[in-house]
């Protein structure tokens, strides 16, 4: 059985379906984020969970009992939100023993409680000040301390880092993924985010307008999309809009190119697709005289267009034609060679290229530069 397990839950806001049918079920312990763009319904769900919104439809069960109907204040849930909402007159340490005076616990247990989640936090020193008086990353490890304070089962994060400043994100998404996984607890994440996502998540879901598009963990997500949506929203990729000329044979022509991709199940043949190439998985060659050994890679020419230092690696963008510029990150190390301007081959193997069919409505998504 599902530790929390979401059942078809819909959320009408006048006749628009925010939330479409969702089906999510959470384990015990589990990190599960929730990403996509905005307006896609992600805090929706996490409002429904926390029960600030009553699903149209669906049922919400948590161990087994059905709490859909249950108001917010009866579920055992903690929630920490992007704006930090910690009480600007009270202590750090008053805002952290606030559910809990609520719950009558008794005050010895509330002051050991109170010092344990601040060293758990990493903010030992700090009980006696105000919020004004920290920064805003100190505020949301607050935020993290006074929603753990009530021993939620569930914890509910709505963007957290999206106020912070982009050192501060990643070193806080380390943290709460440290005590997340210290307290065993289970937690849903919202984010718009692809790479904090991929960073924190044991399992990722990826919306669009409502629905879940791939549930999957981080690893699945980016190597092996199952939708267009998926590959687009999730990592840089390098696309090309195509049609599968035989399956069999792992044949595309995509984009006045002849690709070779992994052989394809014949349901594929005559298909329109969109090919997904990562831009590690392509590799530069200064000349098209160099040999290239069997030939069932794919090899395309360009010019430099732009080459961008990104330390661990560097970020070539090369101009195929005036259609198409590809991504391609060469380890620095590799990459001391090659400048702008410069003529190169681009070649990446069959098995690099994800497949994925389209539906109508690709139209516009034909020789998409890479992000
Ligand atoms: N209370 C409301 N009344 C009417 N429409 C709403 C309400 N709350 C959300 N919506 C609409 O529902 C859709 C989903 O909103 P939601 O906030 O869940 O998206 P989101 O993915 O969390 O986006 P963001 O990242 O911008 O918060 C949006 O079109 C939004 O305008």
């Amino acid at each position: 059985m599902a530790f929390l397990e979401l059942n078809g839950i819909t959320k009408y806001f006048g006749r628009q379906a925010a939330v479409n049918a969702v089906n999510l079920s959470i384990q015990q312990g589990e990190f599960l984020t929730l990403l996509g763009p905005s307006g896609c319904g992600k805090t929706t769900i996490l409002r429904m969970v926390a029960g600030f919104e009553h699903p149209s439809e669906g049922s919400i069960l948590l161990e087994g009992d059905d709490i859909t109907d249950r108001p917010a204040n009866k579920r055992p849930m903690g929630m920490v939100f992007q704006s930090y909402a910690l009480f600007p007159h009270m202590t750090v340490e008053q805002n952290i023993a606030f559910g809990m005076h609520i719950q009558r616990v008794p005050r010895k247990r509330i002051e050991q409680r109170c010092a344990e989640l601040l060293e758990l936090v990493g903010l030992g020193e700090m009980g006696k000040r105000y919020p004004h008086q920290l920064s805003g990353g100190q505020q949301q490890r607050i935020a993290l301390a006074r929603a753990l304070a009530i021993e939620p089962k569930v914890l509910l994060l709505d963007e957290p880092l999206s106020a912070l400043d982009a050192r501060v994100r990643v070193t806080l998404r380390t943290e709460i993924r440290r005590i997340q996984q210290q307290l065993k607890m289970t937690a849903i994440y919202v984010t718009h985010d692809q790479e904090e996502a991929l960073a924190i998540s044991d399992r990722i879901a990826v919306m669009a307008k409502g629905k879940i598009e791939q549930l999957d963990h981080p690893e699945e997500i980016y190597s092996n999309p199952q939708t267009v949506f998926a590959a687009t929203f999730v990592g840089t990729s390098n696309q090309f809009s195509g049609v599968v000329e035989s399956a069999e044979k792992g044949l595309c022509q995509a984009n006045g190119y002849t690709l070779h991709v992994a052989p394809l199940s014949s349901s594929f043949d005559g298909k329109r697709v969109l090919l997904v190439v990562r831009p590690e998985e392509i590799t530069l060659h200064a000349s098209e005289g160099e040999s290239l050994g069997n030939g069932t890679g794919n090899h395309i020419s360009g010019v430099i267009e732009l080459r961008t230092f990104l330390g661990p690696f560097t970020r070539f963008h090369v101009r195929i034609d005036d259609k198409m510029l590809l991504t391609a990150d060469i380890p620095s190390q590799q990459a001391r060679g090659y400048d702008a301007g410069q003529r190169v081959l681009l070649t990446f193997l069959p098995s690099a290229c994800q497949v994925l069919p389209v539906d109508s409505g690709v139209e516009s998504l034909t020789t998409i530069p890479a992000k």
